[in-house]
């Protein structure tokens, strides 16, 4: 099987804290993959030792069969990344951000100028092009964030909460450029904390718990003939039925 993304045996400590003790899963080519897991599961450690944004204590990363950390320059190049928290030049506009981003990854100014625009109307943002990326809400910074990572025509894309703080048409658009990307024989990998989102995009699915894969596979094969969620809170949430609001809240 080809596979898009393999990770063996990863694991992450800060300090006394281990966040990440043995993250081991493959992502086939031309899946959709979801990611899913409490919160402190280790979704976000995961995902950035897999891109290569963080250097783990033990194990690896192979994309596309390139090793994130002995052959960066491979790796990197096949891959576009959503991390959690990105960080941006504030003080561009989204227009100038994007064409930044592709003369740094090579491209020349005329393809530079029609990719930057190209994504800037996909993602709905060419009202908000000569606005400075400080000024833009947190949903459009996730757009024009998902819009640096396509911007080089990655073969697999790795994005952390890329829903979040989303507003539903602009989902339904990022959704939708997705989707077509995995059509077009692409592969993605996502976290998710929004069940329903995962069961209806996503093909597998791996849940994450205590920096453990706890359940990988089809998204069938995870499901086991319940709902995500279901499989979810028996997985992982014990406990939080019996977890009673306050006595004094409402009261
Ligand atoms: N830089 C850091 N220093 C110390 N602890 C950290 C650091 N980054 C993460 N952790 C800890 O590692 C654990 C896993 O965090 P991580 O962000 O990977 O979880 P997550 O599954 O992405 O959570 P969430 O769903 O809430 O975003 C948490 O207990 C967190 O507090």
């Amino acid at each position: 099987m080809n596979s898009a993304l393999e990770l063996a045996g990863l694991a992450k400590h800060f300090g006394p804290k281990t966040a990440v003790h043995d993250v081991t899963l493959t992502v086939p080519a031309g899946s959709f993959y979801g990611l899913v897991g409490p919160n402190g599961a280790g979704k976000t450690t995961s995902l950035s030792m897999a891109v290569g944004l963080l250097r783990p204590d033990a194990g690896r990363a192979r994309i596309f069969g390139a090793d994130v950390w002995a052959d960066p320059v491979k790796a990197r190049a096949q891959v576009g990344v959503l991390p959690d928290g990105l960080a941006l030049p504030e003080r561009l506009t989204g227009r100038e951000l994007l064409v930044f981003q592709a003369r740094l990854r090579g491209f020349d100014k005329a393809t530079s100028a029609s990719r930057a625009h190209e994504l800037l109307d996909v993602l709905d943002l060419l009202d908000a092009e000569r606005t400075l990326v400080n000024d833009y809400s947190t949903g459009m910074r996730k757009k024009i964030g998902l819009a640096t990572a396509l911007l080089h025509g990655p073969r697999l894309l790795v994005l952390d909460e890329p829903f979040e703080a989303v507003d539903p048409v602009s989902a339904l658009t990022i959704r939708g450029i997705l989707q077509t990307f995995v059509a077009g024989g692409g592969s993605v990998v996502l976290s998710s904390h929004v069940m329903a989102l995962v069961e209806q995009v996503c093909d597998h699915v791996a849940v994450i718990d205590n920096g453990r894969v706890v359940a990988a596979g089809s998204l069938a094969d995870v499901r086991a003939g319940a709902t995500l969620e279901d499989r979810f809170v028996e997985l992982v949430g014990a406990g939080a039925a019996t977890r009673k609001a306050p006595s004094w809240l409402a009261s």
